[in-house]
């Protein structure tokens, strides 16, 4: 069972108990463009007590570099060496793991994040953001020659999805023998400062509905995530904790990782989720409203 945060002592004893915090972002920090309340307040006092700050994001539109950017105009303190994500896993995934030779292509169906991370890992990509791509001309297969370069298609969040992406991404996974399936991530949905929307996983699952088959996933909950940050980043699991505000993603990586996990709900998961009737079997260890909720450690009620 979850245990919910409730006093300025439990408040307190997380802080001290956790050297290394890993959170995500959408939900947790923000929602779209909108800086959740008392999130800078609360990243100021784990820095301020010395406790190393990780951003893990399945959020695969922007790279770490324009995420970086995003921190900035939102005021939030962050390098680029703590931010993490779904589109940096899979572009070393590709690059470390499948160590697709360097003449060999990838066929993006995502955005101008994900194309920056395989260009700074040295992939080669078509695709993406290439106008001929983003149209919502019909696709004409008799006039379509597939590249027999391409030897993966890596899928993530794309706000301009249309069939031709997905008619091409199709035609790749069913014609170049061995080409590769990868998702950067699978979230359902996507939240908003305005709502909810379909996300990345709205994205792929009509390829892997039309092929029957599943993509590897390189992002939250994935060990490929946690891999990465592991590469750069030297933390004690028993020491570390990881916030999120989505269960099959944030709570069951953390678990996975053999983190501690809190639970925020400022995000897609609802206290009905973890408490009610029918509760989810992924159980975070903590919840809490908001991560603001810890500023009580320096403003006692
Ligand atoms: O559809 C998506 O890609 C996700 O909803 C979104 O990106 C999640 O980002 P995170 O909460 O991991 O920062
Ligand atoms: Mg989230």
């Amino acid at each position: 069972m979850s245990s919910r945060l409730a006093s300025l002592e439990a408040y307190e004893k997380l802080i001290n108990d956790y050297d290394t915090w890993l959170f995500d972002c959408d939900g947790v920090l923000w929602r779209g463009d909108h800086l959740i309340d008392g999130v800078i307040e609360v990243l100021d006092i784990l820095r301020r007590r010395n406790k190393k700050v990780v951003f893990v994001t399945n959020n695969a539109t922007k790279s770490r570099k324009s995420y970086k950017t995003k921190f900035d105009q939102l005021g939030i303190e962050a390098h680029v060496d703590e931010i993490y994500g779904s589109a940096y896993a899979a572009a070393v995934y590709i690059s470390s793991v499948l160590q697709i030779p360097k003449t060999k292509k990838v066929y993006v169906v995502g955005q101008g994040g994900l194309e920056e991370e395989l260009r700074d890992e040295g992939i080669q990509f078509i695709g993406g953001t290439d106008p001929a791509d983003n149209t919502i001309a019909p696709f004409d297969l008799s006039q379509f020659t597939p590249d027999p370069d391409v030897a993966a298609v890596v899928c993530g969040l794309d706000t301009q999805i249309n069939y031709t992406k997905l008619s091409k991404a199709f035609q790749y996974l069913i014609s170049n023998p061995g080409c590769h399936f990868i998702a950067t991530n699978e979230d359902s949905t996507y939240p908003t400062s305005a709502g909810l929307l379909p996300g990345a996983g709205a994205i792929s699952a009509p390829l892997r509905y039309a092929l029957g088959k599943s993509p590897v996933c390189t992002g939250k909950p994935s060990s490929t995530m946690l891999d990465c940050v592991k590469a750069k980043v030297h933390f004690d699991p028993k020491r570390t904790i990881m916030v999120g505000d989505r269960l099959n993603t944030d709570i069951l990586f953390g678990k996975n990782g053999g983190l501690t996990t809190l639970l925020v709900l400022t995000g897609i998961t609802t206290e009905e989720e973890i408490i009610g009737p029918n509760p989810s079997p992924i159980v975070p260890d903590f919840h809490t409203q908001a991560l603001g909720d810890f500023r009580i450690v320096e403003r006692p009620l």
